[in-house]
């Protein structure tokens, strides 16, 4: 991959999808592919057929997909099954069809089994039941999984698989209730400061751990993993930095110099109690994430006040 490869980035307005599109750029790609989701409906066979036979794109980071916290995800589960299986089959098929050189399709950490060992391996997946808040997520993200690989082993195609562990950062979604719990604890906290509301609700019961990157740190793996990585084993991304969803809280309502009170909503679920990445593979190959849980928030804070000044 080049300046000048065709390079298309499904999904270019999202978290993840920005991200690489600013690292691209940053990087000097002159040749970049983009379509909102109003331009390109990416659930349409057809639409999607008729897009890869034209624009031809020579690479794809599939960041397009139907995402949300906990709540959006055992809210909507027909959306969540319906359009990521959607997308994913007509982004995968479409890109094979039309010479594609190579596509990056992206799991997740929450598609493991909810009660596996800890850190966990690319190969601890689909050996016990998944969690029940995102079921549907999950095996939709599981069928694309296996699709890559299925495509990869009967064509040949350079369809490779990212897991990411839970990301946040600029240009994330920040809506109050189908958010992931950085963008919902930045917005309700930040709210709350100039607001001065005396406290603040956080979900469950603040034990569950989660793992966190920052989502430069995905991009940047992103194009590591499309330029040096071509088998058909799913590769972990992650931090190795873990923290409780009250220590998260509270270091979110440090940066914003928020005082009120921190109080835990029990009626909410808690979902996977942790699901930390093994990233030995990654590792071995010769990356790491450099942008730590500190810096990271703080950096992804400052952008949200701008965003909201
Ligand atoms: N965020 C996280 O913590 C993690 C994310 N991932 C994966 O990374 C990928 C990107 O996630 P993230 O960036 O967070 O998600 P976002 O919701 O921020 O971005 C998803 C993008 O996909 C677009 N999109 C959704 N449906 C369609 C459609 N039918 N046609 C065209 N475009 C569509 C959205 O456009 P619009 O908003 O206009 O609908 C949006 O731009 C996903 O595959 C996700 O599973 C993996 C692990 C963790
Ligand atoms: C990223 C990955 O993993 C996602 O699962 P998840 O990690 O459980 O998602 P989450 O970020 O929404 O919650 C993390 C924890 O945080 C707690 N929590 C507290 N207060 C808020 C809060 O206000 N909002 C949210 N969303 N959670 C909160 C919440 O109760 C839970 O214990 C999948 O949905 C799926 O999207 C996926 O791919």
């Amino acid at each position: 991959m080049n300046s000048d490869s065709r390079i298309y980035v499904a999904g270019h307005r999202g978290l993840v999808g920005s991200a690489i599109v600013r690292r691209l750029q940053a990087d000097g790609a002159a040749n970049l592919i983009l379509r909102t989701h109003h331009e390109l409906d990416l659930v349409d066979q057809a639409a999607v057929e008729a897009f890869f036979a034209i624009e031809q794109p020579e690479y794809v980071f599939l960041a397009a997909a139907k995402v949300g916290g906990i709540h959006a995800n055992s809210t909507y589960p027909a959306e969540f099954i319906h359009d990521n299986l959607a997308i994913q089959t007509n982004v995968i098929h479409s890109a094979w069809k039309h010479g594609t050189k190579k596509l990056l399709f992206l799991g997740s950490s929450c598609i493991y089994p909810r009660d596996c060992p800890q850190p966990i391996k690319e190969e601890y997946l689909l050996t016990g039941p998944l969690e029940q808040t995102n079921e549907w997520y999950a095996v939709a993200k599981i069928a694309g999984l296996k699709m890559c690989q299925a495509y990869h082993r009967q064509y040949g195609f350079d369809a490779i698989v990212a897991m990411p562990t839970n990301l946040y950062g600029p240009g994330d979604n920040y809506h109050p209730d189908n958010s992931h719990v950085v963008p919902a604890l930045i917005r309700r906290i930040h709210d709350a400061k100039i607001t001065a509301t005396p406290r603040v609700t956080i979900w469950g019961s603040g034990t569950p751990l989660r793992e966190f990157l920052h989502v430069e740190d995905l991009a940047d793996a992103a194009l590591f993993l499309m330029q040096y990585y071509n088998d058909e084993h799913p590769v972990n991304v992650g931090s190795g930095q873990e923290v409780s969803i009250a220590e998260l809280a509270g270091a979110i309502a440090d940066a914003v110099n928020y005082e009120g009170e921190l109080v835990f909503d029990t009626s909410r679920p808690d979902g996977t109690p942790r699901k930390r990445l093994n990233i030995d593979r990654l590792d071995s190959l010769g990356w790491r994430a450099r942008i730590a849980l500190k810096p990271g928030l703080e950096q992804t804070i400052n952008a949200f006040a701008l965003t909201t000044s």
